[in-house]
């Protein structure tokens, strides 16, 4: 399923009574299948685009698409993973991947056979029955993934799902998720502050301004691999994508 954006806008109301615009006339289209993740300084907006994919915000102006329809509120179709995995202490993996299908009201057996077939698939056969306690934070993520896949979503959003783990689990996890994501066919979309994240990741990568934020960079990722970031990571042209987006980002006059 294809998500687009269309001349979208978003302000809030600050209590002074003003108004902050967090994101001005931002159109993109995201095709079916395709991966693409959103870059941008600190406060752009990024979370705010992520927000107004899942229906939890309206835009002030403009539209938010999914398969060609208006986003009117939260729906089935859009899976949404945050940087904290949110899993329920009390319940156990299994039981936790089980509770978006609860909520849709799928019967006992299918939750089940969903569940353990999202949690091979997340690499963690065997963990159905431990507590959120018992697992590492990466562990800890991809139960958050196979609990996101499991609702089945058309679009899965990622907002910063690897930001909290060191270096080597990252590295694993990106591509656990990437094969996975790919395999399955989802079309996604990744917050990220980590450009070499984004680059080992994405066939396409959006780069915001300043709040508001507006797209000043579209980069197409023009490598094989994105399937198998640690694969990719190899190719020796994934440093100057970085450095592309570095000079977006002006990093550079930042620093001085
Ligand atoms: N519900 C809200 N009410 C008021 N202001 C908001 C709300 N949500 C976001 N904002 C403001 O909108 C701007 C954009 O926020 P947003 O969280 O989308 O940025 P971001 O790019 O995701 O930031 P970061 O990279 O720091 O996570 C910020 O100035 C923020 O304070």
């Amino acid at each position: 399923m294809a998500l687009e954006f269309r001349g979208v806008s978003k302000s809030f109301d600050t209590r002074d009574g003003g108004s902050l615009l967090a994101v001005n006339d931002v159109s993109f289209r995201v095709e079916e299948g395709e991966f693409v993740s959103v870059v941008g300084p600190s406060g752009c907006g990024k979370s705010t685009i992520l927000s107004m994919t899942a229906g939890l915000y309206q835009p002030s102006e403009g539209e938010v698409l999914v398969s060609n329809q208006p986003v009117t509120g939260p729906n089935a179709h859009v899976g949404f993973m945050l940087q904290k995995d949110l899993l329920l202490p009390w319940r156990s993996i299994v039981h936790n991947i089980e509770f978006g299908l609860e909520s849709r009201g799928v019967g006992r057996q299918e939750r089940r056979a969903r569940a353990m077939k999202e949690l091979a698939h997340c690499h963690l056969a065997g963990f159905e029955d431990h507590f959120p306690y018992q697992l590492s934070g990466g562990m800890r993520q991809r139960a958050a993934l196979a609990r996101t896949l499991a609702i089945d979503p058309e679009i899965i959003l990622l907002d910063e799902p690897f930001s909290a783990l060191d270096a080597q689990t990252k590295l694993l996890l990106q591509n656990s998720f990437a094969g996975t994501i790919k395999d399955a066919g989802k079309t996604t979309l990744l917050i990220t502050h980590d450009l070499a994240e984004a680059v080992l990741m994405s066939d396409r990568i959006l780069v915001l301004s300043e709040r508001p934020g507006t797209i000043i960079a579209e980069i197409k990722v023009d490598l094989p691999h994105r399937d198998q970031p640690i694969k990719r990571r190899q190719m020796p042209e994934v440093a100057d994508y970085a450095t592309q987006l570095f000079k977006h980002l002006k990093l550079e006059e930042k620093a001085a």
